[in-house]
């Protein structure tokens, strides 16, 4: 499986209607304390912009509305992942993408035969507080030979002057969140990322 290049990740279908018809191939919604009719509509909303524009959408934690809701890959956390009935996500035909922070995690992740590898952070993020240290590229490095056939995702602190350095160290996919949706211009900068990993697609 082919991952795009750049990987979106907002908390909101608002914001999947904004900037998926700019040209994004590939976003998560990242959804965190909402209740779940919210989250309901909030899928269903986000999975409709996708279809029409031809966007792999990616639901965030919530693998059981993901399946009713009729959404074809989730990504999970490694806590997620423990209490998440992975039989049930591949019965229904879901994909499904795994973080992953330090070598056990990869472990429990390969282990589990996901569909791509998330690796982070890689540089510090101010999304959240996170307890490992940024990894740096090399870590990108040392993972895609484990990971290998499976796309590579890196995540964390990542900017349009950071992708030479993650695309160099052979990750196949760039996620971000805040580069784009906390930057004064959050249209341009999708267009930016969109221009700038075009060579890696
Ligand atoms: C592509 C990608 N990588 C990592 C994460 C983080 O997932 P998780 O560790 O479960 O943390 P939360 O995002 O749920 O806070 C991700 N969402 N996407
Ligand atoms: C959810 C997550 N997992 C590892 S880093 C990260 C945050 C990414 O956000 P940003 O691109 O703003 O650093
Ligand atoms: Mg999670």
């Amino acid at each position: 499986m082919k991952l795009d290049p750049f990987y979106l990740i907002v908390d909101s279908a608002a914001w999947i209607e904004r900037l998926v018809p700019l040209g994004v191939k590939l976003v998560q919604l990242r959804i965190k304390d909402r209740p779940e009719s919210d989250l309901r509509s909030e899928i269903r909303r986000a999975r409709g912009v996708c279809a029409a524009h031809g966007c792999q959408l990616i639901v965030n934690d919530y693998w059981q509305i993901a399946i009713e809701e009729g959404c074809d890959f989730v990504h999970l956390g490694q806590e997620d992942l423990a209490e998440a009935d992975v039989a049930a996500i591949r019965t229904a035909g879901l994909k499904l993408g795994l973080s992953t922070h330090d070598e056990a995690e990869l472990e429990t992740a390969l282990a589990a035969k996901p569909d791509y590898v998330a690796l982070g952070p890689i540089y510090p993020t101010i999304l959240k507080t996170m307890r490992w240290q940024p990894q740096g590229l090399s870590r990108i490095s040392a993972w895609r030979q484990r990971v290998r056939p499976l796309p590579l995702v890196a995540i964390g602190g990542l900017n349009t002057d950071r992708l030479e350095g993650v695309f160099a160290h052979r990750a196949d996919s760039a996620a971000v969140v805040t580069d784009i949706t906390m930057n004064a211009d959050p249209e341009g900068r999708t267009r930016e990322w969109i221009e700038k990993t075009a060579r890696w697609r």
